[in-house]
C-alpha cells in the first residue's frame, strides 16, 4: 500500500524537484514544458508513456501543440506519494535535468 507523503516529506521532495509546483487543491505536483513544436512534444510524451508503463504509475496530462502540462498524484493514496516523486525525477531525467 502506497502512503501519502507527510507535509515534511513533501517539503523535502519539492526541494529536490525545483521545476515542479505543488498543487494544494489536488495534493499533486505539476510541471509545464514547452517544446519547439508538436513532434518534439509528442516524442517526449511517448518516452514518458513507456516510462509510466514500466513504473506502473501514470501522469494526468494534456498537450496543445508544443506544450505539455503534467500533473502527478497517486490515486491509490489519495494524494502525493513517493511514486510521484520518482516519476517526476525520471521525467526530469528525460528532459536532461
Ligand atoms: C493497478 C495499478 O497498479 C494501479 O491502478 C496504479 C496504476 N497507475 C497509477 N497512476 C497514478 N498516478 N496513481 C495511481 O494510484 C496508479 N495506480
Amino acid at each position: 500500500m502506497v502512503e501519502q507523503l507527510s507535509e515534511a516529506e513533501r517539503a523535502d521532495a519539492l526541494d529536490g524537484l525545483p521545476e515542479w509546483d505543488f498543487d494544494e487543491a489536488r495534493d499533486a505536483i505539476t510541471r509545464t514544458i514547452v517544446f519547439t513544436d508538436f513532434a518534439e512534444a509528442f516524442g517526449f510524451m511517448a518516452q514518458v508513456a513507456i516510462l509510466a508503463e514500466r513504473m506502473d504509475h501514470h501522469p494526468e496530462w494534456s498537450n496543445v501543440y508544443n506544450r505539455v502540462d503534467i500533473l502527478l498524484t497517486t490515486h491509490d493514496a489519495g494524494g502525493l506519494s513517493e511514486r510521484d516523486v520518482q516519476l517526476a525525477g525520471a521525467i526530469d531525467g528525460i528532459l536532461g535535468g
